[in-house]
């Protein structure tokens, strides 16, 4: 091979002839970034058909690559790909620029977070007072139901989440949708060529147009949030360049974006947070000192500042994270550029080189976590999780997700309202489940399968 800096060697492990790592990539990438870190050290390339990436897993050099605006994370491909978003986009500064904006006012302070955090935890207070009547309704009230761990994260955040941030939609007419969508959405990612890829996955590609047409219909829904409403006006600011179709889809992307991880998020937290008899004790008195028993069917809620409190919860959040949330970050090159690596060596990159890092490399390394395999609920106990050495769920960069301070809001709040309001048991909690392979390095994998759980309400 003749492409990218000699010096870099290229992982023999795991690589075929034509494919390189893709099978390897596809089958179980933590396994194959981990075993040729082993023998290449934290710098070495690999292959997937034609397309090389240089990985960089050294945290230091990875943060020096974010930092160096030569190597910019390639939304548009991104958005192509999976959201069906046209190439228009390529290159719009200004539509970056805007859109950066928004999230900076409404998602990246306290202030802009407060109503959507205010709205978000009335929605699920209401979505539990509404479960609970149904109940009472039917005489039921002290039964136990029956659900999974994963679907029942699934159904506090779904339509909580989604009023909050948008407004009512009506997004259980979507839910159907979001689910096919949102279990294939790995699938978009692997470069099928275009035939395979609509006759492999065309009931996805059905899901994901319906989910395109639910938003013009209801584009400024009742009750619409102002970060909503914000982003349509800068949208019609760009009315110009940016076709409707687009508007749409983008609307999917944010949908699916503000969801996709975080439901295995609240799953994994609370797997995690519930089997921990320290964790929870813990936990569960902060949560009893800090937010308030307020009445299921009151309009009192818990503020932004009571969430807030619970630095014990935020840490074993943060620590949750850290297990499931192992990305694989990815830059291109776009105009030639040298990197020095911390060991001295100076790499050399060409236009359109791809360089990518797994946060799994860092994650797991004993070089910045002590006891790397085990969950310690208070290990990030009263610090800042951005600026936590070798610690990057969120990506990093102009690109870090904007969506991670709301994300803990919800993942806490769901907690305490299982523990203020709900028994529960969990059949097993010693079995740790596996993370779905297929989707380690894209967010937050959910696992293989779901686990039982009952619960009923407290009287
Ligand atoms: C625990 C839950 C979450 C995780 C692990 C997560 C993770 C990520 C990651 C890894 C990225 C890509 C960053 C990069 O490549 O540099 C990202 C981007 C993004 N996330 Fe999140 N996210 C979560 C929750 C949310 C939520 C709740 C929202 C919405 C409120 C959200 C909105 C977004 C958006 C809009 C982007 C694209 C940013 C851009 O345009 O550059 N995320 N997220």
């Amino acid at each position: 091979d003749d492409t990218g800096d000699s010096s870099i060697p290229y992982a023999k492990c795991a690589s075929y002839p034509i494919v390189g790592h893709l099978f390897s990539f596809l089958r179980d990438r933590r396994k194959l970034f981990l075993e040729c870190s082993k023998q290449y050290g934290d710098c070495f390339r690999i292959r997937m058909f034609n397309q090389y990436f240089t990985m960089i897993l050294s945290h230091t050099d990875w943060t020096n690559v974010v930092r160096n605006s030569a190597f910019q994370f390639s939304a548009t491909d991104f958005a192509v790909q999976i959201f069906d978003i046209s190439r228009v986009f390529h290159g719009r500064s200004d539509y970056d620029a805007d859109t950066h904006r928004l999230y900076i006012q409404h998602l990246k302070n306290r202030e802009g977070l407060r109503p959507i955090v205010t709205q978000f935890v009335r929605q699920m207070r209401e979505l539990i007072k509404n479960d609970k009547t149904i109940l009472e309704k039917n005489g039921n009230t002290s039964e136990w139901i029956s659900s999974g761990l994963l679907e029942f994260s699934h159904h506090m955040l779904y339509q909580p989440s989604t009023v909050a941030l948008i407004g009512d939609t009506n997004p259980l007419d979507a839910e159907d949708d979001f689910r096919l969508f949102d279990t294939k959405f790995h699938y978009f990612l692997i470069p099928f060529p275009r035939w395979m890829a609509s006759l492999l996955l065309s009931r996805e590609f059905q899901a994901r147009s319906r989910l395109n047409e639910f938003w013009p219909k209801t584009l400024d829904p009742p009750g619409s949030s102002q970060f909503h409403r914000d982003r349509l006006e800068m949208f019609s600011n760009h009315s110009q360049w940016m076709p409707d179709k687009d508007k749409a889809a983008l609307q999917t992307a944010f949908f699916w974006a503000s969801l996709g991880n975080t439901i295995p998020a609240v799953f994994w937290s609370l797997f995690y947070i519930l089997r921990d008899p320290k964790a929870i004790s813990t936990i569960t008195e902060e949560i009893n000192t800090h937010l308030p028993a307020v009445p299921l069917d009151g309009d009192e809620d818990w503020t932004p500042e009571q969430l807030d409190a619970c630095v014990y919860l935020e840490s074993a959040i943060n620590e949750t994270i850290r297990l499931v949330g192992t990305i694989f970050m990815t830059r291109k090159c776009i105009r030639d550029a040298q990197l020095i690596l911390q060991d001295g060596r100076t790499v050399q990159f060409k236009e359109g080189e791809n360089l990518a890092w797994f946060a799994g490399a860092s994650h797991y390394s004993e070089k910045f976590f002590v006891k790397p395999n085990e969950f310690h609920f208070d290990r990030f106990l009263n610090k800042k999780a951005d600026s936590v050495p070798g610690f990057m769920p969120f990506g990093g960069g102009k690109s870090i997700c904007p969506g991670r301070f709301f994300a803990k809001f919800e993942i806490k709040a769901c907690l305490a309202m299982l523990l203020r309001y709900m028994e529960y048991q969990i059949q097993d909690t010693q079995t740790i489940p596996t993370q779905m392979k297929a989707r380690i390095g894209f967010g937050i994998a959910p696992p293989t399968k779901d686990i039982p759980i009952i619960y009923r309400y407290k009287s």
